[in-house]
């Protein structure tokens, strides 16, 4: 790496011992000057232990003037500072910065050094604050909507408390909206919010409330834009703003699949060091028409039962989703019908491929380049959409148990791995995942496989395509699909496939679990939009970094 050049070097006082303080362009750096002799045992040798930390720049939240007296003022508690320790140090500054602590967990640590010099101590907070104002990415004002119902309803105390310090310290000014109802976000975003004011958009809140925010987001960017969203084949148009999900939900899922862990603090950092994390959005129609746009989980059969079923038992809290996923792995309704989808081809990675989405993910990078150079999926239209019939499709019939299409790995607390290991946050793709019907006891070793090590596609009735497009249309709407097309009804169609009174198949019918929102139609049609959305987000990071030298874990 190229070695850049310093901007400041100064001795400066760390709790009692000298130390040798730089800071260049990407790094600040501590070096303890004055060693100490330690004895190994058996007494051959002497050894010197001596302490070096860094920081990035890009990981410093904030830098701030310490007061020195007798007692030294943090963050409005005071604390006493033995006066000898810091004598000949008369004035001190205090550098806040990320430090990395177990599971992706991040936290805001301090360090305060003294100088004996007040100008020396000015120039280096001047100098400091001088590098974080180059860091553009950085948001410095943004549009926050707080759920005070989500999870266990501690949204605005969990903003007040954890999240809006970390702003405050890190100089980022904000608008605080408590909603009042469920839309509320969606419904500002869309019609009320000048949106040219704020560098992003911060959600307090769950899964539901997130979906909230992206439903309002890129349906006002593509109001602004003149894009139709009723049309499948559309090319959508980016949002500009990024969103940073603060997790304060019931499950968190988005969270934890795009930082690696549901903790507010961890999220505050990353929306604070102004993390960009790129992520793929698929649209859902019916019929020519716009239904909703989906992030992690379409899941029809299975995982539609389960919340359908579940929303009925809202009363018995989380515990009713084990009741509800109890009860439908024992009713094991499979249904039948025609799933065609358009696979992803030349693309880097499969689904069934041992690489993770982690930060600065490879694939993504490569496949949504690859994307935007040649606009394989969305070409301008017309033409894609009538070549998206032809031969490239695949078509599918069958009687299946679940058919999920899972943007993302999926992951949560209770499935580390999700239900696609393999699946990328942004690389222009949505893993297929086609479970036919089987017994019990196989649909239970399938189940079970998400949570141990065991692969869950290796399964022979088990099916998984790494898709750009598909469509699903249940046996029962296949004969009235054409007339239902023809006449373009709403009404009408949801009439036949709901009523429809000889068709001979299964009698049940299932329905899409969009996200944890079930959909109103079963026949729909997705198209995956590459990197739509961009979080305040990093990806998950690889290693925790513990036992890189360079990391300020011991102080
Ligand atoms: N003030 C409000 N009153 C009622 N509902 C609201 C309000 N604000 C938002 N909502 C709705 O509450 C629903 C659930 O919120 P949220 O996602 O924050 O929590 P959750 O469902 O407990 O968590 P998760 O979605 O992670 O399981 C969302 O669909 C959102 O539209």
């Amino acid at each position: 790496m190229e070695k850049q050049p310093r901007l400041l070097s100064s001795q400066l006082l760390l709790k009692s011992r000298v130390f040798e303080v730089t800071l260049n362009r990407s790094l600040l750096t501590w070096k303890e000057i004055q060693t100490k002799k330690k004895r190994v045992s058996g007494g051959a040798h002497n050894t010197f232990k001596v302490g070096s930390y860094c920081v990035p720049v890009s990981e410093i939240v904030a830098v701030r003037e310490t007061e020195v007296d007798s007692r030294t003022k943090d963050e409005g508690r005071w604390q006493k500072m033995s006066q000898r320790s810091t004598e000949g140090y008369p004035y001190a500054f205090t550098v806040s910065y990320v430090e990395r602590a177990r599971q992706h967990r991040w936290r805001c640590s301090d360090v305060t050094f003294h100088c004996s010099d007040g100008s020396l101590c000015l120039q280096w907070i001047q100098t400091i604050r001088e590098q974080l104002a180059l860091l553009t990415s950085r948001p410095k004002h943004l549009l926050v909507y707080i759920n005070p119902y989500g999870g266990k309803q501690q949204g605005k105390r969990i903003y007040e408390e954890k999240v809006a310090p970390l702003f405050s310290r890190a100089s980022i000014s904000t608008d605080v909206i408590v909603t009042e109802y469920a839309n509320h976000a969606r419904d500002h975003l869309l019609k009320g919010a000048d949106l040219r004011k704020y560098d992003g958009v911060v959600c307090v809140g769950g899964d539901g409330m997130f979906s909230e925010i992206i439903h309002g987001l890129i349906s006002r960017t593509q109001r602004d834009a003149g894009v139709d969203q009723n049309r499948p084949e559309q090319k959508l148009v980016s949002c500009g703003l990024r969103i940073g999900i603060i997790p304060a939900g019931s499950t968190d899922c988005i969270c934890y699949a795009t930082v690696g862990i549901n903790d507010p603090v961890t999220s505050a950092l990353h929306i604070i060091v102004g993390d960009s994390q790129p992520l793929d959005v698929c649209s859902v129609h019916h019929n020519n028409t716009f239904l909703r746009y989906s992030v992690s989980l379409l899941g029809y059969g299975f995982y539609g039962d389960v919340l359908t079923d579940s929303e009925r038992k809202r009363w018995m809290g989380p515990a009713r989703y084990d009741f509800s996923g109890f009860k439908t792995f024992l009713t094991h309704h499979y249904y039948e019908g025609t799933i065609s989808f358009l696979p992803a081809t030349n693309i880097l990675g499969t689904p069934r491929d041992k690489t993770r989405c982690r930060a600065g993910c490879y694939i993504c990078q490569h496949n949504g380049q690859l994307l935007s150079e040649d606009g394989q999926a969305y070409k301008t239209d017309e033409d894609t959409f009538h070549s998206e019939y032809g031969s490239d499709w695949r078509v599918i019939r069958g009687r299946f148990l679940a058919i999920n299409a899972a943007s993302m790995s999926c992951a949560c607390p209770r499935s580390p791995k999700g239900l696609s290991p393999s699946a990328h946050l942004a690389d222009g793709t949505t893993d297929l995942i086609l479970v036919r019907k089987c017994s019990r006891i196989n649909f239970l070793r399938h189940l079970l496989r998400h949570t141990n090590k065991g692969d869950q596609f290796d399964l022979s009735f088990v099916e998984v395509h790494r898709v750009r497009r598909f469509r699903f249309v249940p046996k029962y709407c296949e004969g009235d699909l054409e007339l239902d097309l023809r006449e373009g009804g709403r009404g009408l169609f949801g009439h036949i496939c709901r009523d429809h009174p000889a068709c001979g198949c299964a009698p049940v019918n299932s329905s899409w679990n969009c996200d944890g929102e079930i959909l109103p139609h079963a026949t729909i049609e997705v198209g995956v939009h590459c990197q739509l959305i961009r979080l305040f987000a990093r990806g998950i990071e690889e290693q925790p970094m513990f036992d890189d030298p360079c990391v300020p874990s011991v102080i």
